[in-house]
């Protein structure tokens, strides 16, 4: 019996994880809506953010599609056994994806060919301790892949863009993180939450921010100059202007928590690991004997409820001028978007992120493409008893790292829109204004929003890449995005990149 509960604890943690987002990260965005000026982008992003949430919880649905890279951190009394815990962690994560509360994310870095159950060659990531307490800790993070790629190492001293010298003292390590968060701009699902960590070895060192992130949202740090210094940057990022998704905006930053470890005298390492807002971490108390959930953790304060219908702040931001778009999209139409603008789509789009778009470079498209839209996007999808597949979440995936190939694409198979997060850069921009065509943002994490607006899936392409990488046909209504860059060369995120640097400049000068 005991392993039978603590399959269903341990399978309890992972779709709480997935699912419903904890009350510190629930009250932090809730801070950043309340900042936020009316009717700005920034402004309907949270609202579809918040609605989000809201649906997470109602449907018990993954509150972004990239349900990241699970990783456990357990403590265990003295006799407990461990190989157990282990065991019991595969087959929930197992049923947990079959059951669609999580993503098959695990994915062969030779082949490429994905797991399809989340097991592999190191995932999902499991660190144990001992300890002398008399019940197991159980923690969980789902961290997704574009708020990892946006983690960021700096070897002290340095030279830091916008900030100038940082050296191996207090003052080098404060223009390090808001440089962190500077070159994080909207990419990783801004506004985000950054762990920190001081000293170590490269590994460690990631290992001690990653652990940061662990810490409740409200606390006080220990060591009182790093509380100085976690207060610092809270005031200080949120100047920078990035904004919600790249947007622009008030709030750049929800939490900033830093530890420090010792270091050999040669390194000096500042490690930060950031995290989108949708930032899911939850833990569970265990009784050893039983395999019962004796507590769960992170349950102080107020649970703010979020609704999952649609706000006021929210139709407002669409209703001012919303443009509806609906494929095949011809030329002319195109060119009469311009950054800024609110769409709305209906109709059908396909989807298509890293995988795909390395193929469609070498190879003819499965179907015809011309005047049509691709979805940066890798879905998780369930079949019903019918057998017909359902989209179970479905927010955008970062567009940067399909840059190589992006314009050339568009062009080859008369391409119009792509939709994504995070921005693309000076080739793809190009390819806009010399082909006619535009890019728009979505709201990352918005799984649950996106997957209500999809009507039906028509079909589906190269399923050899897995399911987040195939490339799925879906009838769409009321999608929204914003166009963040047009076919007359603007940019918004070249433009927030450029202002917040100028503003990043302002910190430049000795503080600690
Ligand atoms: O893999 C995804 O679906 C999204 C990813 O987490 C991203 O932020 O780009
Ligand atoms: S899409 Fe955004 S919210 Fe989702 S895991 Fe990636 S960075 Fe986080």
């Amino acid at each position: 019996m005991y392993f039978e509960n603590l399959k269903k604890s341990i399978y309890d943690l992972i779709v709480e994880t997935s699912t419903n987002l904890p009350k510190d990260v629930r009250r932090a965005i809730a801070k950043a809506t309340a900042s936020e000026n009316a009717g700005t982008r920034s402004a309907m992003s949270l609202a579809t953010i918040t609605q989000n949430i809201g649906m997470a919880d109602k449907e018990v649905s993954p509150i972004c599609q990239d349900t990241g890279l699970p990783t456990f951190k357990i403590k265990t009394p003295v006799a407990v056994n461990q190989l157990e815990i282990k065991a019991a962690i595969y087959e929930s994560m197992e049923l947990a994806t079959k059951n669609g509360k999580l993503r098959p994310n695990s994915v062969d870095s030779l082949t490429g060919e994905n797991s399809g159950n989340n097991l592999g060659a190191g995932t999902p990531v499991i660190k144990f301790e001992q300890w002398e307490k008399d019940y197991i800790d159980i923690r969980l993070i789902l961290k997704g892949g574009g708020c990892e790629n946006k983690n960021i190492q700096y070897s002290l001293p340095c030279e830091l863009e916008g900030l100038g010298r940082a050296g191996r003292d207090l003052d080098g390590i404060r223009k390090c993180i808001l440089h962190s968060v500077y070159q994080a701009q909207g990419q990783g699902c801004s506004a985000g939450f950054i762990g920190v960590g001081i000293g170590g070895d490269r590994s460690a060192g990631y290992d001690l921010a990653k652990e940061q992130l662990f810490r409740s949202v409200d606390d006080t740090n220990a060591i009182p100059e790093l509380a100085v210094l976690e207060d610092y940057i809270m005031e200080n990022a949120n100047k920078l202007g990035i904004g919600t998704m790249g947007f622009g905006g008030e709030t750049t930053l929800l939490g900033c928590k830093i530890g420090v470890m010792n270091r050999i005298p040669a390194s000096f390492f500042v490690s930060v690991a950031y995290n989108c807002w949708a930032f899911r971490r939850l833990a569970i108390s265990i009784i050893p004997d039983t395999g019962e959930i004796k507590e769960w953790q992170y349950q102080e304060g107020d649970k703010i409820d979020f609704k999952a219908e649609a706000s006021k702040e929210n139709e407002a931001g669409t209703a001012e001028e919303v443009i509806i778009l609906q494929a095949p999209i011809s030329e002319e139409d195109i060119r009469q978007l311009k950054v800024g603008d609110v769409v709305q789509i209906n109709g059908m789009m396909y989807t298509g992120r890293d995988a795909i778009h390395k193929y469609l470079s070498t190879n003819d498209a499965p179907i015809d493409l011309n005047g049509q839209i691709i979805y940066h996007c890798g879905p998780v999808m369930l079949k019903d008893e019918h057998g017909n597949w359902q989209v179970k979440a479905a927010g955008p995936t970062t567009s940067i790292r399909e840059e190589p190939y992006q314009g050339d694409i568009m062009k080859k198979f008369g391409i119009r829109a792509v939709i994504g997060k995070g921005g693309m850069g000076a080739r793809t921009l190009k390819a806009l204004e010399e082909h006619g065509g535009v890019y728009l943002n979505a709201i990352g994490g918005a799984a649950q929003y996106y997957a209500d607006c999809m009507k039906s899936v028509e079909g589906v392409d190269l399923m050899q890449f897995g399911i987040p990488e195939a490339m799925w046909h879906l009838k769409v209504e009321g999608f929204k995005a914003v166009v963040t860059m047009d076919s007359h060369g603007n940019s918004l995120h070249q433009d927030i990149e450029l202002s917040s640097l100028e503003k990043l400049a302002m910190f430049k000068d000795r503080v600690f």
